[in-house]
């Protein structure tokens, strides 16, 4: 049995929390606020993330977060991307020494377009074969409901990966280890980009053959990406790629769908915000992963209209008009 530390208690934190114990861990969720940590420890939910969870009693809560992280061979952090950083600094020093941090995170930081693992690195100073990343088709409530589901494990050291491997299979979670963690990462990142594109394209009262091109030429420029980064191309036909991209752009418990649901109807960036409360990580990461794009030279089309109507005021109709009348090209 393992020790883990799971560092955020919101959907996905909550739902990892459930699949480490269930797969026999004992669990010490860090959350940030004192009502959600009594909850958890006193009364097994989350009354604000997935509240018709009942969690298992290895999970228990505090908002300490040296409390969390002591003798936690495991370390499991899920918070929003562009928050990681500030956190990191209080976090680093309690970390145990040879502990395996996973990042469940899946953007990009603003300003020095750092994958999450590589802030991990830079920000805790933990060594880079120390850091594993667990990425793939999971949206929190169907993992929660105990719904099949594999997802990836990856990491450099691939003997640290299998370890982290065996210590979050169920019978509902099948995880497979890759050790490219450049293509995983941005898989995760990207797909949420694209996935605020298909949502805009729902909300725009679109049907299937839009939203297939939309992820058809997604992976596209995701794998054109990756490459220029150093990932695996075949990474994108994975789980981390492709999976999740089919996942997150077709349910509507995507948040990142849904956000783009609401701009596709014709709201406003502020209007989408107030009407949904849980992270959507693409629209800080379309940002981050456009001059990632311009940094390396690579066409990113979609991901360029989606940053447009997301913070430069762009109609959604403009920006498939853009789309649909660029240059022809072989495919
Ligand atoms: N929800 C999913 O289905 C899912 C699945 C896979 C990966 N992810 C990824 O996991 C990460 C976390 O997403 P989530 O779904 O749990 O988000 P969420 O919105 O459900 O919860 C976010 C959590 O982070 C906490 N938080 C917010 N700001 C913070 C700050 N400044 N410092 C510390 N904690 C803060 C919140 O209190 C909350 O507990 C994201 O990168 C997301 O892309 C989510
Ligand atoms: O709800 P989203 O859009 O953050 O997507 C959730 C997961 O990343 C799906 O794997």
């Amino acid at each position: 049995m393992k020790r883990a530390a799971v560092l955020g208690a919101g959907s996905w934190g909550t739902a990892f929390a459930k699949v480490l114990a269930d797969a026999g861990n004992d669990v010490t969720l860090w959350a940030r606020r004192p009502d959600v940590a009594t909850a958890i420890r006193e009364q097994h939910v989350n009354p604000d993330y997935l509240p018709e969870l009942r969690l298992p009693t290895a999970v228990t809560a505090t908002v300490d977060p040296a409390d969390a992280l002591d003798g936690a061979d495991l370390v499991v952090i899920a918070i929003p991307s562009q928050t990681l950083r500030d956190n990191l600094g209080d976090w680093a020093t309690h970390f145990t020494p040879d502990a395996t941090v996973v990042s469940l995170m899946k953007g990009i930081e603003l300003g020095t377009l750092k994958r999450m693992s590589e802030l991990i690195v830079e920000a805790a100073g933990v060594e880079p074969d120390r850091v594993a990343v667990v990425t793939g088709p999971n949206l929190a409530a169907e993992i929660a409901a105990e719904q099949p589901a594999a997802t990836v494990v990856a990491c450099t050291d691939t003997d640290r990966a299998a370890r982290v491997q065996r210590a979050i299979a169920t019978r509902y979670l099948r995880p497979y280890t890759n050790d490219d963690v450049i293509g995983c990462e941005l898989g995760g990142a990207v797909k949420n980009v694209i996935a605020l594109a298909c949502g805009m394209a729902h909300g725009m009262g679109f049907g299937e053959n839009t939203k297939a091109t939309l992820m058809t030429r997604g992976l596209a420029e995701t794998a054109r990406l990756g490459v220029a980064l150093g990932a695996d191309p075949m990474t994108f036909a994975g789980l981390a790629g492709l999976g999740d991209l089919v996942a997150t752009c077709s349910s509507p418990l995507s948040r990142n769908r849904t956000f783009g649901e609401h701009l596709g109807r014709g709201e406003s960036l502020e209007q989408a915000q107030a009407a949904t409360r849980y992270t959507a990580e693409g629209v800080k990461s379309c940002l981050a992963i456009r001059d990632l794009a311009i940094k390396y030279g690579v066409e990113m089309p979609i991901t360029e209209q989606v940053e447009r109507v997301c913070h430069e005021g762009l109609d959604p109709r403009v920006a498939v008009r853009a789309l649909m009348s660029r240059e022809p090209k072989s495919e």
